[in-house]
């Protein structure tokens, strides 16, 4: 059975003295599984944060009605009693700092154990797991958490989470303020845990980039309207449409673009694995090497052609030096675009034929 379900879910904010806005949700309807790691995208003010604040009740529903575990919320019908679901649902903000408000580290992470009903032993033990999880070290506890750095901050807010141990952990722009190789690590981090825990991860992102290798499934949001769901691929068949909904197009879908435009190689870097685009850097940079090889071979191959009429022999020569410039095109856009110069290195050096540094 579906984790979480909505049906036709609509909200409006009422505002000074009871006057309602436009609808900031509108017909929203979706199925979210156990253990798979869902991204929600769209341009500020689509919505997001809106729908995050239905999963454990902030707000509930002015027309239709979403189902989060077994609770039911349904438009005119006030739920309360939340504090079950509130434990199984673990909500991180936008802003580390909204969230974590006690002298030390340590309170913060045993608060929501204590509340959910451990003692004081099993929330302390709660408290240091949920930190060995987001790889913070021990001497964290004692410190008052606006003494950490951006990052530690934000992770020890998922810990405190985590130490509740929820179903269902909702990030709000999980890896705004971070520095590139923490937010790589942070949605490595969520995506274990949908592996290894089987926890259903929920983040709010514009940056999509940072989620493709992770995320299975995609929602896109544009004025309040739920416009595109799917899977990864489904989702990268459709640049127009994150374009439309204000997204930046990841740089897998820039590569792509460019090599239709550039370079001939194109469908053999994507004949090479099955037509599937290549997510990350350094998958792209693998299938430019792939393309290299395969070039190589068949240079090999002609070698052994000598036999062949001159004529032949130079339509042959010829079309292997486009093709091979087509690749090494396909790696310098590649550098431009995805400024990931250790994998660039290595695709450059291989495209080149040299030796792999
Ligand atoms: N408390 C509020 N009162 C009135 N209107 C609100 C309130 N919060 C949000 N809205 C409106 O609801 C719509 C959706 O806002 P929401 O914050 O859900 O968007 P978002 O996609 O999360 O944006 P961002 O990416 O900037 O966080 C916007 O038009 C916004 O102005």
């Amino acid at each position: 059975m579906a984790i979480v379900s909505s049906e036709k879910l609509g909200y409006q904010y009422v505002v000074n003295g009871g006057s309602a806005q436009s609808f900031a949700l509108k017909d929203i309807s979706f199925e979210w599984e156990q253990g798979q790691f869902y991204a929600i995208l769209g341009a500020a003010g689509s919505g997001k944060s809106t729908l995050l604040q239905h999963l454990n009740g902030i707000l509930q529903p002015t027309v239709g009605r979403i189902r989060v575990l077994d609770v039911m919320f349904e438009a005119g019908v006030k739920q309360k009693g939340l504090k079950p679901l509130r434990k199984r649902v673990g909500l991180v903000f936008q802003f580390p700092e909204q969230q974590l408000f006690a002298d030390t580290v340590e309170q913060d992470l045993m608060f929501g154990p204590l509340q959910f009903g451990m003692s004081e032993q099993e929330a302390r033990q709660a408290a240091r797991e949920a930190l060995h999880t987001v790889g913070l070290p021990e001497a964290v506890l004692t410190m008052n958490p606006f003494q950490l750095s951006g990052g530690q901050m934000r992770k020890a807010a998922i810990a405190a989470v985590l130490a509740s141990n929820p179903d269902l952990l909702v990030l709000d722009e999980p890896t705004a303020t971070l520095d590139p190789l923490s937010r790589q690590e942070l949605i490595q981090l969520l995506h274990r845990l949908t592996v290894e825990q089987g926890k259903t991860v929920v983040v709010v992102t514009h940056r999509l980039d940072e989620v493709l290798p992770a995320a299975s499934h995609y929602m896109l949001m544009k004025a309040g309207r739920l416009v595109f769901q799917g899977s990864r691929a489904e989702l990268l068949a459709q640049p127009l449409q994150l374009q439309d909904a204000g997204l930046a197009l990841p740089a897998a879908l820039r590569l792509r673009q460019l090599l239709d435009e550039r370079c001939k190689e194109r469908s053999s870097v994507l004949e090479a694995k099955g037509q599937e685009v290549p997510i990350t850097a350094s998958e792209w940079a693998e299938r430019l090497i792939e393309v290299r090889q395969i070039h190589q071979m068949r240079k090999r191959e002609q070698d052994g052609e000598q036999a062949l009429s001159p004529t032949v022999r130079s339509t042959k020569l010829l079309q292997q030096q486009q093709s091979e410039q087509s690749a090494e095109l396909g790696a310098n856009v590649y550098y431009a675009i995805t400024r990931d110069s250790e994998s660039a290195v290595r695709s450059l050096c291989v495209l080149k034929g040299e030796d792999e540094r």
